[in-house]
């Protein structure tokens, strides 16, 4: 074992293999990784976006026709080639520096220097991994540029190595940029503690700090700084919490007329303005109305339930992460929202025992947005068996994965859809999909798709390991 250890260990050692002079062609290189259409006109961005929707689809009715052994009819109009329509993509508002939260890594950059902050290319299976400036990439702002570039040169005057890889030691990794409307930005920063003593940690997260409030870094002018120790990939603040180095514990953005509070461990749509669309769609989609409540399933701080709170009996979300639920309860009260109740639990346990108390006549419409490992089965379960929701809304950034397994296995097998929507997502585009129970079964689906300037944006920024 410890040969192969040390096998290991010089494997990982060797250089990487396409190290070179930092020139345009790194930065080339990074924009067709992160965004692969900046190429095209944003005109023919948005064509190339509705032709995979439109696969997307046209897989899925094949799939479903093949579990039905019957073709897919609508009376609804279709889309020429499909059995549906397909609504043309709905441009973003914002196509520049639409990004509102950026990850940069620290890794080794072109020239070789191991502190260089920015996006990976390469891969490490291949050893060619090297880290390259993200400033000229058109989906991520100055502000977070300006806050990875003063990471950069905190870091190259610390006497601390960056953490390149876990097993190979050192401290300083990755920089998350989050800023809102409101001009306010968090930075976080993660730090591998290694063997350092509670006094050696002190002494580092002072000197960060003082950097970014007193320092050179201070022009990037942080509302909050906080910093994770974290010895994991990634880590939720249950798992190692944020600690508020500088500044305010939160920042706030303004979106459909509501303030909402951002914790650092809170998911929001990367591109606040293509948000909008995305929620004011679902809320034409669910059809609320006074008389129905509205089931917000991973609802995160609330917004779909809460913007949609004035036109429902009741909204009931549910979400996993507490923190982000204290976002909710906090977002609900400033803005004065009293018709709503948030549960903090996994939604597979929680949601059978909520939907059969909530059996009383009431309409129920659901909306769902889950992590990119789609809806537990248990849920679709409890979806599929309660006979009060009418409408489900399904949005996903990603509807040719996970999305159609929970389509195709769940959702439409009960012959529950009528009605398919297709939307936006992923800092780019989302997809929406609204069903209706409905005796017989069809398939109508629509693209609304909110779109930025191009796709794939975070596919890159998975850490080391
Ligand atoms: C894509 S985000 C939701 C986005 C949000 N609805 C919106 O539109 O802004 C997915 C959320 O689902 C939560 N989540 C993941 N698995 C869950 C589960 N089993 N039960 C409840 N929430 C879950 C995650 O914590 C995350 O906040």
């Amino acid at each position: 074992m410890i040969a192969k250890k040390c096998q290991r260990r010089q494997k990982s050692q060797k250089k990487p293999r396409h190290l070179g002079p930092l020139d345009d062609s790194w930065q080339e290189r990074l924009a067709d990784v992160v965004t692969p259409l900046w190429r095209l006109s944003y005109e023919e961005q948005l064509k190339v976006k509705f032709e995979a929707q439109k696969k997307t689809l046209q897989r899925l009715e094949s799939y479903l026709q093949m579990l039905n052994g019957v073709n897919v009819t609508t009376a609804a109009p279709r889309s020429e080639g499909l059995c549906c329509f397909l609504h043309p993509i709905i441009p973003s508002p914002v196509i520049s520096g639409y990004r509102n939260k950026s990850t940069f890594s620290v890794n080794r950059g072109p020239d070789g220097n191991p502190k260089t902050v920015g996006y990976y290319l390469g891969t490490w299976r291949d050893r060619n991994m090297v880290c390259v400036r993200s400033n000229h990439l058109k989906n991520i702002p100055r502000k977070h540029s300006q806050v990875a570039q003063y990471y950069e040169v905190f870091l190259r005057q610390s006497p601390l190595e960056p953490c390149l890889l876990f097993h190979e030691g050192g401290y300083w990794r990755e920089l998350i940029a989050h800023s809102t409307s409101q001009g306010h930005t968090m930075g976080i920063i993660t730090f591998h503690p290694q063997e350092l003593r509670q006094e050696e940690l002190c002494v580092q997260k002072e000197t960060v700090k003082k950097f970014f409030t007193k320092g050179p870094g201070a022009v990037c002018d942080l509302t909050s700084l906080y910093f994770q120790e974290s010895t994991m990939t990634c880590c939720s603040h249950q798992q190692s919490p944020y600690q508020l180095l500088s500044g305010e514990p939160h920042i706030f953005e303004d979106l459909l007329g509501l303030k909402i509070r951002i914790s650092p461990d809170t998911f929001f749509q990367v591109n606040t303005a293509g948000a909008e669309i995305l929620y004011w769609t679902v809320g034409e989609l669910s059809g609320v109305n006074s008389n129905t409540i509205l089931l917000d399933i991973c609802c995160v701080t609330g917004v779909i339930g809460l913007s949609l709170a004035q036109y429902t009996s009741w909204v009931l979300g549910i979400e996993l992460v507490e923190q982000v639920v204290e976002d909710a309860r906090w977002t609900a009260a400033f803005n004065g929202i009293t018709n709503c109740e948030f549960h903090t639990r996994r939604a597979e346990k929680i949601l059978p025992q909520l939907l059969k108390s909530k059996e009383d006549g009431q309409l129920i419409v659901a909306v769902v947005n889950p992590a990119q490992a789609g809806l537990h089965y248990q849920v679709v379960q409890a979806i599929r068996n309660c006979g009060a929701i009418h409408i489900l809304v399904f949005v996903s950034c990603k509807p040719h994965g996970e999305t159609t397994r929970n389509i195709t296995e769940g959702l439409i097998m009960q012959r529950y859809i009528s009605h398919l929507v297709s939307v936006s997502s992923r800092c780019t585009v989302g997809a929406v999909t609204a069903f209706s129970r409905n005796e017989k079964f069809s398939l109508d689906a629509y693209l609304v798709v909110c779109e930025l300037l191009a796709s794939a944006s975070l596919f890159f920024q998975a850490s080391p390991e």
